[in-house]
């Protein structure tokens, strides 16, 4: 397994508008994509993109909201009503290599392999096997090649 480029550090929220708020007014966000509904995943999802360096592009925040009571942050959400730092994403070439090899390394693989918000395939690694941290593994879009 070769480390990729950190896609972006998932953030839930409890109210998707006032982060949006948040990042333009008080971290100056120049770029902040619609936010949409994901059913399939159980979110409300945006981007807040910040710069790269030498043309390279810059990583993202993805604020996430749950949609309901069975979404899979609304666990995350009862515990930080406030929200948080939820989820790290990191790219890969290939998610079927590497989904079969941290399967290989006995990491525990949460759910199949679905579409995710950019419209790649991506997956999530068990916090307790990625030393404390959600990690979300995502299939790198064609024209994001670094
Ligand atoms: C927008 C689409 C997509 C994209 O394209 O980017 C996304 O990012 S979708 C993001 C939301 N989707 C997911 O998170 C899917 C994978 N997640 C899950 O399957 C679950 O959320 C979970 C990780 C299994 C947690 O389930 P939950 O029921 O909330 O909690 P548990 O009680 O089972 O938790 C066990 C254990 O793990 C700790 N935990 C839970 N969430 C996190 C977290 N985000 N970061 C770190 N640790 C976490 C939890 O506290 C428990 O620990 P103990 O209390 O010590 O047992
Ligand atoms: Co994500």
């Amino acid at each position: 397994m070769k480390l990729g480029r950190m896609n972006h550090v998932g953030v839930a929220v409890p109210d998707i508008d006032a982060a949006i708020v948040h990042y333009r007014e008080t971290m100056g966000a120049a770029v902040v994509t619609r936010p949409f509904d994901l059913p399939e995943q159980g979110v409300r999802v945006c981007f807040v993109h910040t710069p790269g360096h030498g043309g390279s592009e810059g990583t993202q925040v993805e604020l996430l909201a749950p949609l309901d009571d069975q979404s899979p942050v609304a666990g995350f959400m009862a515990k930080n009503p406030a929200g948080g730092q939820h989820h790290i994403c990191y790219e890969v070439p290939d998610i079927a290599a590497a989904r079969a090899e941290f399967e290989a390394m006995g990491k525990r693989i949460l759910g199949p392999t679905r579409t995710g918000a950019h419209g790649t395939p991506i997956f999530f690694l068990h916090p307790k096997d990625m030393q404390g941290i959600l990690t979300e593994i995502m299939e790198t879009l064609r024209e994001e090649t670094h």
